[in-house]
């Protein structure tokens, strides 16, 4: 665990593993894992006025305004300043990654390039536990009970928007809503991509990545590995 605070944001397509890939970093580093999905569904249980109206954006499959996702999840950042941690789902947009600029300095930057092939694999047999957001697949991760949340007992669903034919049309507006945000970070220089169909072989060159940034974030400097694309 770094003595100094790190900060680092995972972006990617619709099922590209920033989840999974999130939960790893805030588990082998000791991280704060921060989920913006995790924060909207709690905001909706909570029913809190922004929770409120973010529902009414997510029940029609839209994304949440970015005012109300900065009013959301900024206040909690900045209650944050003493944790170094990893968050997911956020920015989304170039208005999200400026007002989060605004608000704090970021370590490093992952962008999950994964192919449209496996993106749609993926998301075929992925299930989600609605009220807490854990995740499973099927095949790489399958739940204990067939169809169970492994903590609450509850059902998994699969959601709709997780069927290809919906993935495609999410995919280009991902695409375009990112680019400047990958714009943004890379022009910072603390973008670091990565590319394959296999979140096992990717994991150990984001972890040698971290493991290089945590003590330069400490005040001793480290050669980056030789795996990260610094781009
Ligand atoms: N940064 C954001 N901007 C706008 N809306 C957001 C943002 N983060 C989350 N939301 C809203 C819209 C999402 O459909 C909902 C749930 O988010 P999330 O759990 O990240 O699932 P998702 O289906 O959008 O992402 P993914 O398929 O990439 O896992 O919350
Ligand atoms: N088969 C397979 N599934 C994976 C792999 N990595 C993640 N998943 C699953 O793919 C789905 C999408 O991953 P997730 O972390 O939710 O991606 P996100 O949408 O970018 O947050 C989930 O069901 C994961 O369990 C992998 O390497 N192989």
């Amino acid at each position: 665990m770094a003595n100094r605070i790190f900060r680092a944001v995972v972006l990617g397509p619709p099922g590209s593993g920033k989840g999974t890939i999130s939960a790893r970093i805030a588990q082998s580093f000791g991280l704060q894992h921060l989920s913006s999905g995790d924060f909207v569904r709690e905001n909706i249980s909570a029913s809190t006025e922004a929770g409120i109206l973010a529902k009414t954006y997510i029940d029609k499959d839209l994304l949440v305004p970015d005012c109300v996702m900065t009013c959301l999840l900024l206040p909690r950042l900045e209650q944050m300043t003493r944790h170094s941690w990893v968050l997911d789902g956020f920015p989304r947009t170039l208005a999200q990654a400026t007002a989060l600029n605004d608000t704090c300095s970021l370590d490093v930057v992952i962008s999950l390039n994964i192919p449209l092939e496996t993106l749609k694999e993926r998301l075929r047999h992925r299930w989600i536990h609605p009220a807490s957001g854990r995740v499973y697949n099927m095949e790489f991760n399958p739940p204990q009970v067939h169809g169970m949340d492994d903590i609450s007992r509850e059902p998994l669903v699969q959601r709709d928007e997780d069927k290809p034919e919906a993935l495609v049309a999410r995919l280009r507006h991902y695409k375009d809503i990112a680019k400047p945000v990958i714009d943004l970070y890379r022009s910072k220089g603390i973008l670091h991509s990565f590319s394959g169909t296999e979140t096992n072989k990717i994991w150990p060159y984001i972890n040698s990545l971290i493991t290089g940034k945590i003590p330069e974030v400490q005040g001793a400097s480290q050669t980056l590995p030789l795996h990260s694309q610094e781009q």
